[in-house]
């Protein structure tokens, strides 16, 4: 599929003693569409994202977003290219309120906010731009009537909603969820699965690394498999579900996705 792609990586290699945690020999990520990643647990899915948003290093690899090559870059610059992502454990700092986390999320560092700040006026108009905008988002996500709580306070689901709401901050191309929906109560899993469908109708591309299988059926334009740090398959969710690698890959790992009935409930 990816005529187009917005992200592409080759060569990508990282071990840590002696495991080889990630072996990506090529893969390109298309743009405006929702691309999932998926694998049984230890094909190095998380790993492959941390070395694309800059939190890893590999020992080897380049790979290149809208055309910049990226590798070497530290986690906010990659982030001020546009290209940002989420945790699978929340990084929602809970001592602060819901708004304060979301104006981390601004592209602005604390030394610029600092010397803006000297600045006066300047500083003043860009908060408030900044408050603005996270008002905004947060009332898209239904979570404005808590902006000013502590984000503590907030459910398992509520903290994702807020994690992917802060990565909007910094209006990016491209976001990229860690397991959106682990950890998510069945009342927010359809609200979560339509704030992801809705940043493919605002133009944004999306990755995301899922277990849920009725979420990538439901969710994804293109599925991207890996095994063992390698990407064995990929293809839209019906060819890749029904690829006999991928099912060996997943029953191979005694992953408690059971993709064969899923299959079956197609034939
Ligand atoms: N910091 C680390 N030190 C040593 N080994 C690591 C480290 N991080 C990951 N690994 C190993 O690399 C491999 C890939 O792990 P990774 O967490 O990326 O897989 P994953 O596909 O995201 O799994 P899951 O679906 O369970 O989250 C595993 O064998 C893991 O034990």
């Amino acid at each position: 599929m990816p005529s187009d792609a917005i992200l592409i990586a080759d060569g990508v290699h990282r071990h840590f003693a002696g495991v080889t945690a990630v072996d990506v020999e090529h893969v390109e990520i298309p743009r405006g569409r929702i691309t999932a990643l998926i694998g049984p647990n230890g094909a190095g899915k998380t790993t492959f994202f941390n070395l694309l948003t800059g939190f890893d290093r590999p020992q080897r690899g380049t790979w290149s977003f809208d055309g910049t090559p990226v590798q070497g870059l530290p986690p906010y610059r990659v982030a001020r290219l546009g290209m940002v992502r989420t945790f699978q454990l929340t990084k929602v700092l809970g001592r602060l309120t819901v708004l304060d986390n979301m104006l981390l999320g601004s592209n602005r560092q604390p030394g610029e906010r600092l010397r803006n700040a000297l600045l006066g006026v300047v500083w003043k108009k860009q908060d408030r731009t900044d408050r603005e905008r996270a008002r905004e988002i947060l009332a898209r996500f239904k979570l404005d009537g808590k902006a000013d709580d502590y984000a503590a306070g907030l459910s398992g689901g509520q903290r994702k909603l807020l994690e992917m709401a802060r990565a909007l901050m910094n209006e990016p191309t491209l976001v990229m969820l860690d397991e959106p929906m682990a950890g998510v109560n069945p009342a927010l899993t359809q609200s979560l699965l339509g704030h992801i469908a809705d940043l493919r109708e605002r133009g944004m591309t999306v990755l995301f690394v899922e277990h849920d299988m009725h979420m990538v059926r439901n969710l994804a334009d293109w599925v991207v498999v890996m095994a063992a740090g390698r990407i064995i398959a990929e293809g839209t969710p019906e060819s890749v579900l029904s690829s006999e690698a991928v099912v060996d890959a997943y029953l191979g790992a005694h992953h408690d996705t059971d993709l064969r009935s899923l299959i079956e409930e197609d034939a």
